[in-house]
């Protein structure tokens, strides 16, 4: 728990990302690259917005063929995780909307973006959009993350739970 939160301070303290920017921690659902369930979603700061290139595969099937809403949910919310490290400060989802507008297909590469619409003190209104590659918009999300003390973490017992196959 104590080296997951000693990276973060550094991801904080660093503003100067050149390159993708880190995983969340080694596990996380979104982006860890050591969770085999995981999305391993890889995300570049674009100036003040994230980007992600992203293709669901079979782990992540609602229809068939065509990526459950869930994971489509779980990759924007991670998304809008790596804006705290344009921001510097960590928050978590106070609340999360998303607009499906097109089925997201399986073994389809589509442009994710994501951006601080507005803060309000410790408010912050974020949001997304998933185009295909063709520029047609398929997917949109707003959320509402409130910015928290590290403490926060706390509670969730540490990254001793090992990830099970
Ligand atoms: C393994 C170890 C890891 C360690 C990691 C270390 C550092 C990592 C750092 C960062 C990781 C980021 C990773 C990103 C991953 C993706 C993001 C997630 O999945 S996050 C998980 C899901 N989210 C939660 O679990 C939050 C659960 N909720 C809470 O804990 C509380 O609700 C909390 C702290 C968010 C806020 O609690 P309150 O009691 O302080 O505040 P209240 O009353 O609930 O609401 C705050 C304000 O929001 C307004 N509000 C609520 N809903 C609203 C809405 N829909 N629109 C506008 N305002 C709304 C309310 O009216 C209130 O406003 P008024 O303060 O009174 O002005």
């Amino acid at each position: 728990m104590d080296s997951v939160i000693g990276d973060w301070s550094e991801g904080f303290a660093r503003q100067d990302h050149a390159g993708p920017l880190p995983p969340h921690h080694a596990r996380c659902l979104g982006c860890g690259p050591e969770n085999p369930h995981g999305h391993h979603l890889q995300v570049w700061r674009e100036r003040d917005a994230v980007r992600a290139r992203h293709v669901f595969d079979e782990r992540h099937v609602g229809a068939p063929g065509i990526a459950h809403g869930g994971a489509v949910a779980t990759v924007l919310d991670d998304l809008f995780g790596f804006l705290l490290y344009l921001i510097g400060e960590p928050a978590v989802t106070r609340h999360l909307e998303v607009g499906y507008r097109s089925p997201v297909l399986l073994g389809t590469p589509y442009l994710l973006e994501a951006g601080v619409q507005r803060r309000e003190g410790r408010k912050l209104f974020v949001r997304a959009q998933g185009t295909d590659e063709g520029g047609a918009a398929v997917v949109e999300a707003s959320a509402l993350f409130l910015v928290v003390g590290l403490e926060h973490f706390a509670r969730g017992g540490g990254d001793a739970a090992p990830v099970a196959p």
